[in-house]
């Protein structure tokens, strides 16, 4: 803080605050309430004209808590104090995946905000505290305090405006450098009283970006804007009335990187990942607590979530339905499933309510993905737009996901062997998980990488050929199988209606 721009020395305004101390202590002793109160405002205006500023003080602990301005106020300092300040403290904070730098005690950095100066100090009082124990001693307990100096001029934008972009510069900088934090559901009957512990968590750390996911660039680069989109749509979810929230389907065979994607999203978004695994939960009604349980910024996923719940048989001949059909189908299960829900297990309008119901919007800023390799399988209630707001197939590997692993696992952008691998895997398919597999360098040459790949293709593309054939075979002979019977039926038949 720069002291001298604060007008007059200060050897002569400390002598005149000694002053009125004294005077104010004499008015103490000897005058009735009224006339001090007189001689408090008096004071006051005495020194507003000497020294026109404000301060706000920021203690560290507030009515025995952490105070979280303080730690706001703390982080946002710490970005202006590295440029600024010459003494500074670095530490290692639970939570944070990285060294956090702050103030050191005493120092002082200037900030400025739409035109008005403002100066923060680190401040820290020492109290004396006794403690009663067997040997009673005396300690020392440290209080720290950020104080806020600014012109009484602006009070109104400091309290207002400029406080407000403190927090919230903060806390997106607290987030950018937590630890982000991989979370899966305790079983539903193992939750504690206390029902804390509904959700056990390690530290995220995926290697998986969209720069290393191989797939069709045009659809990847669709899935960042979607994403981008999302992350910044604060003001138009709220503008039309939407939770704050996403859904993305991601399907297709075994190995083809939805689990990656997951990964890739939640890095690119810097979201927690709630691995939701629902044959855990016991009921609809546990399936809400773990929701409701959940942070914001956080990608909520169920993977295989044909497997982990029976929603198929029902719309077995969705095809055939017209759409006022399927809807009218959808109150029949949900009405069927109110009558039978005996509260044991979580059924399709549990499930439904989890992703759209009103408590869904109890946290901002969700994403909800669910993988499946059986997309025909789910019901369409389930995966209709709005609910899964974008269906993102992945698919078995092409030349354009084929370079991206090449550059991965090989770091190669060409080679003369791509355009054989280009034309095989038009014809074959094989997922990038097992095109992956064939690229790890066993020995030391990219060029025998490639050759097994090739031979893994040729492989891969006979065995398709032979099943192909195969299923031909059988298809053949069961349809003459079928002929031959209903000739033996009809002639039966005939021979019957002779008789009678
Ligand atoms: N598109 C991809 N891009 C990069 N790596 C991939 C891709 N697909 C698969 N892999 C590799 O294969 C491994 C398996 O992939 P992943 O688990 O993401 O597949 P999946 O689609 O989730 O399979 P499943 O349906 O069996 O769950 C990953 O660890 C990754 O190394
Ligand atoms: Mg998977």
């Amino acid at each position: 803080m720069n002291m001298t721009m604060m007008g007059g020395s200060w050897a002569e305004l400390g002598s005149r605050i000694a002053g009125l101390v004294f005077v104010w202590a004499t008015i103490q002793q000897f005058f009735p309430n009224q006339l001090r109160i007189y001689f408090e405002k008096l004071i006051d205006r005495f020194l507003a004209t000497f020294y026109p500023y404000i301060q706000i003080t920021i203690h560290e602990y507030s009515d025995g808590r952490r105070n979280e301005v303080y730690t706001a106020i703390k982080t946002y300092l710490g970005a202006k104090s590295t440029v600024q300040a010459r003494s500074l403290k670095a530490d290692k904070v639970k939570n944070s995946k990285s060294i956090v730098i702050s103030l050191d005690n005493s120092e002082e950095v200037t900030d400025e905000f739409n035109g008005v100066k403002l100066w923060w100090a680190l401040k820290q009082t020492v109290r004396n505290t006794t403690m009663f124990t067997l040997y009673q001693s005396d300690s020392e307990e440290e209080r720290k305090y950020y104080k806020l100096t600014f012109h009484r001029r602006y009070r109104d934008i400091v309290t207002g405006a400029y406080l407000s972009h403190v927090m919230e510069e903060g806390k997106a900088i607290q987030l950018k450098n937590r630890q982000r934090k991989l979370y899966t559901n305790n079983p539903s009957d193992k939750w504690s009283w206390s029902g804390k512990n509904l959700w056990s968590h390690i530290v995220f750390e995926h290697p998986a970006t969209f720069q290393t996911l191989a797939m069709d660039p045009k659809k990847k680069e669709e899935i960042i804007n979607d994403l981008i989109g999302f992350n910044k749509g604060k003001d138009y979810y709220a503008k039309v009335g939407k939770a704050w929230k996403r859904g993305y389907l991601l399907y297709g065979p075994p190995g083809t990187g939805k689990s990656t994607m997951i990964a890739a999203m939640a890095n690119f978004m810097n979201y927690d990942v709630y691995d939701l695994e629902l044959t855990s939960v016991n009921n609809n009604t546990n399936l809400r607590k773990l929701l409701i349980d959940t942070t914001s910024k956080s990608i909520i996923v169920i993977e295989d979530i044909d497997c982990s719940l029976d929603l198929t048989g029902k719309r077995k001949k969705k095809n055939e339905k017209s759409e006022d059909e399927e809807h009218n189908d959808l109150i029949h299960i949900k009405e069927k499933e109110k009558e039978k829900d005996d509260g044991n297990k979580v059924t399709l309008s549990g499930l439904l309510n989890f992703i759209d119901g009103i408590w869904s919007a109890c946290g901002p800023e969700r994403i909800i993905i669910f993988t499946t390799n059986h997309v025909d399988k789910l019901d369409a209630a389930l995966i209709r737009r709005g609910r899964m707001d974008m269906h993102i197939e992945m698919s078995y590997c092409k030349f354009e996901a084929f370079k991206v692993l090449a550059k991965n696992y090989l770091d190669i952008d060409s080679h003369p062997l791509f355009g054989t691998i280009d034309s095989l895997l038009q014809e074959t398919d094989m997922s990038p998980c097992d095109v992956a597999e064939n690229l790890i360098p066993k020995t030391a040459s990219k060029e025998t990488c490639l050759n097994d790949l090739i031979e893994a293709l040729n492989k891969a593309k006979e065995s398709a050929k032979l099943k192909t054939e195969k299923e031909a075979k059988n298809k053949k002979l069961s349809s003459k199988a079928a002929k031959k019977y209903s000739h033996i039926w009809m002639q039966m038949i005939g021979k019957l209606r002779k008789e009678k």
